[in-house]
This record gives structure tokens, sequence and C-alpha cells, in this order.
């Protein structure tokens, strides 16, 4: 089956120019990656991994000093594979919310301020609904309760709303179309632990009815655990390992995905958790070789000089290490 996102050998770089010389960040550097029909993917990675500059690049939600200077971002929403970056500006403003659709970190982003729910509702996905205004606003109240709200709220100022509330909304405004695709940047990071696991569930569910896709990014190793189907990391730029989230909790290939793992918090288990040293080089001028080998407890001379490929080591599972090519594990 063909998947619905297809990233290929993607680079977007934040590119300024000082005095005529060109500075350029790597946040997104020959990234290869497929989300398949009905599954989560889920994208982690520490502060400034990327994630973000990933899925707004995949989103073509981008603008200077952001490039995108190399690679594909292309969709398949059931009528054949289309680069994103080349559809025109209307055809990318019809596949929007119908077809593609984003929940971002802060909910206030998206709904106005200082106007009531209902309005954001009927600016953002009234023209891709083709319904008429009351069947419209029934249509909404219909998948507001289908997801535990009240109505009411399409009255209410989003300030009146608390966090958790406002961020439901805006994943029912994210999936009032029910879109192929979502893709979701920390929608849940604000949140406090109960909440979250509201909202989680609520994702999940969403999900699972529509059968859509969905690439959920957050640094939170736990949040992927309970959620995603497979699970991409990331790190300065690069991704580093995918698996399925099962098998790459279980045994991870890569020493920078198995100390994530390893600084989760257990029940009972009251060894002390030793940081990484160091710290993620500068993607304005990231070090040759394997971005990770400054840090790594497993560097070999070869790590310092040659970039390790992305490579399926075993079945649906991919690392970029050169001792897990060795069978060197972490
Ligand atoms: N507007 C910008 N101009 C220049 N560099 C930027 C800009 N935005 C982000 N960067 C840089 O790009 C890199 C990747 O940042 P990004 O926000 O994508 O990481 P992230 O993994 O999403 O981090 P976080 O979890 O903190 O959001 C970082 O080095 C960051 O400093």
């Amino acid at each position: 089956m063909t998947p619905v996102l297809s990233v290929r050998g993607l680079r977007a770089y934040y590119q300024m120019r000082y005095f005529g010389t060109l500075r350029e960040v790597r946040a997104v550097d020959d990234i290869t990656l497929e989300v398949r029909r009905d599954e989560i993917y889920g994208l982690a990675g520490e502060s400034s991994s990327g994630k973000s500059t990933l899925i707004k690049t995949v989103a073509r939600a981008i603008r200077p000093p952001l490039n995108v200077v190399g690679g594909e971002v292309r969709f398949d929403f059931g009528q054949g594979e289309r680069n994103l970056y080349a559809l025109s500006a209307e055809d990318l403003a019809a596949t929007r919310w119908r077809n593609l659709s984003y929940i971002m970190q802060g909910s206030m982003n998206v709904l106005n301020p200082v106007r009531r729910i209902r309005q954001s509702f009927i600016d953002f996905a009234l023209h891709h609904m083709a319904l008429p205004l009351p069947a419209f606003l029934q249509q909404v109240e219909d998948h507001l309760a289908h997801l535990s709200l009240r109505p009411a709220v399409l009255d209410s100022f989003p300030h009146e709303l608390s966090g958790g509330m406002r961020q439901r909304v805006t994943i029912a405004l994210a999936t009032v179309c029910r879109p192929d695709f979502i893709i979701a940047d920390e929608p849940t990071t604000a949140l406090d632990v109960v909440v979250q696991k509201g909202v989680l569930a609520m994702i999940r569910r969403l999900q699972r009815e529509m059968g859509s896709s969905v690439l959920f990014v957050t640094h939170d190793m736990a949040v992927h655990a309970n959620l995603t189907d497979r699970l991409g990391i990331m790190y300065a730029g690069r991704l580093v390992e995918e698996a399925p989230t099962r098998a790459l909790f279980h045994r991870p290939l890569h020493p920078y995905t198995a100390h994530l793992i390893r600084s989760l918090p257990r029940i009972g288990d009251d060894a002390p958790r030793h940081g990484l040293e160091g710290r993620p080089p500068s993607l304005a001028s990231p070090p040759p070789g394997c971005r990770f080998h400054p840090r790594c407890p497993l560097a070999m001379p070869v790590c310092r000089e040659v970039v390790p490929p992305m490579e399926e080591l075993e079945a649906g599972h991919r690392v970029a290490c050169h001792a897990a090519r060795q069978g060197i594990l972490p």
C-alpha cells in the first residue's frame, strides 16, 4: 500500500545573510521517512533537534529564513502521489484542513482571542465543507458532542476556557473536516498529566475512527510509548533511528535512543539516572561524520569521519549508526 506521506532526502535550512556572508542552520538535513495510512507516527528528539522545522516543512508552512534546499515532500490522499511543493496556491488551500490538518503547540495561535469559538470554526472550516451555514454548524455541534464537548463552547471566547478545554476545541477544529493526515506539534506539552491523558485518548480515538494518519511530535518519550505505532528519533537535524514503537523501546539500536529510553523514570527503580555528557552540536557548524559522535559512548574513529547511512538492520527497523552496523548494541 502506498504511504500517505513520503519524505525523501529532505533538507530545510534557515539561511541568513550577514554582510554578504551566508549563515545556514541545517535544521533538517537529509531526512527520508514514510507515514502509512491509519497509523500514528511519532517523532522524538531533544529540544532543537529539528522536529518542529521538519513538520513545518512537511506541512509547507514555512517562511524565510527557512528554505527547502533539497528533497521532496509527497502526499497521496487516494488520487495518486503529489509533490506538496509543486501545488498551486489554490490547490494547497484546498488541501489544507480537508486532507491535511495541523494541531499546533499553543491553541491560542489558531483560536482568535477576540472572537467566539464559533467564528474560528466558520473562518477555517466552513468553505471546505460545501454546506450551508446552518447545516455546517449542526455538523460542528455533532462533532463536538462526539468528542464530549458541550455545544455551548461555541459561544465562549478562548480565554474563558481552561487550557485542556482549549486544546480539545483546537483538536475538534482540526478534525471537523475528517482530514486524511493530521500533523500534531507538542499538542499536550503545556497540559498537566491528567488533562494530557484525556487529550491523548481523544487523538487516538479520532485517528482510529477516521482511519487517518497522524504525525505526532513530542520530546516526551512516555507519550510516544503510549500513543504511537511507529517512532522516528531525531538528533541534530537527522533521523537516527526508526522502528515500530514497541520494538524501539524493547531493543533500541542507536546509543542516543538507548539514552532517551534509559532516562525515563520507572516505578520501583531508584537507580540514579545519568545524563549524557556534552550538549547537542550547533546546527550552523555540525561536527563531521556522525553528529552524535562527540557524546557517544560507543564512538569509533570511523564515526568522526563518515556519516552513517540510514539502513534497515532488522525488519522495519532502520538505524544510522556505525556501531549498530557492526552488531555492537548500546
Ligand atoms: N527562525 C529561526 N532562525 C534561525 N534558526 C532557527 C529558527 N527557528 C529554529 N531555528 C534553529 O533550528 C534548529 C531546530 O529547531 P526546531 O525548533 O526545529 O527544533 P525542535 O526539535 O522542534 O525543538 P523544540 O522541541 O525546542 O521545539 C535549532 O538549532 C534552532 O535554533
